[in-house]
């Protein structure tokens, strides 16, 4: 998607987020981010480094980071300047087809790891599948399929919250 595109479409949700109280997150690019005046960047292991996406946005943009890897589970966890971490795919996903599943030992490892960043699983996971994930040690997950294709997305958003709080 060229800039303007992006650009213009994150004008929609930005209106969406500050309607209903939310933080507008931007994928990849921290120069979109910084035009969109979002609250949040979410970087993937090829895209800038932390450091410099931060030159970018300044100081006060939330920055998260995907991981794959035992490996990069540890490097997130000692990168300073962002702030969360993602972990998976924990299932194979249509939502990212081609990536191979981390499964569920990569979302234990990183429970194990027993430090203070936030740290969220993702991928294929629904709420058929959440008991799994918190039984791995999870109390954070990212989700698509699982709202945006919920008879309900509002309750499954809300039962999603509800069995992560009282887990
Ligand atoms: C909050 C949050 N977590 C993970 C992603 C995934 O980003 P994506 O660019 O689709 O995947 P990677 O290439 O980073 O693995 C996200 N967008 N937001
Ligand atoms: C963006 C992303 N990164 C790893 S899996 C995934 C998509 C998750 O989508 P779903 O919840 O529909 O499986």
């Amino acid at each position: 998607m060229e800039a303007a595109d992006e650009l213009a479409a994150l004008e929609v949700f930005a209106d969406a987020c500050k309607r209903h109280g939310k933080l507008l997150a931007v994928n990849d690019r921290a120069d979109i981010a910084y035009a969109a005046g979002a609250d949040v960047l979410h970087l993937g292991q090829r895209d800038l480094p932390v450091p410099h996406a931060r030159a970018i946005t300044g100081p006060d943009v939330i920055v998260g980071r995907s991981t794959h890897t035992f490996s990069q589970v540890n490097a997130a966890v000692a990168e300073t300047g962002s702030d969360y971490f993602c972990v998976g795919p924990t299932w194979e996903t249509p939502t990212k087809p081609g990536r191979t599943a981390a499964g569920l030992e990569l979302v234990s490892y990183a429970a194990s790891r027993q430090q203070a960043k936030p740290w969220f699983a993702i991928g294929g996971i629904d709420l058929e599948r959440l008991d799994e994930v918190i039984e791995a040690g999870a109390r954070r997950v990212v989700v698509v399929r699982a709202i945006t294709e919920a008879d309900d997305p509002a309750a499954a958003a809300g039962e999603f919250v509800r069995r992560l709080r009282s887990a």
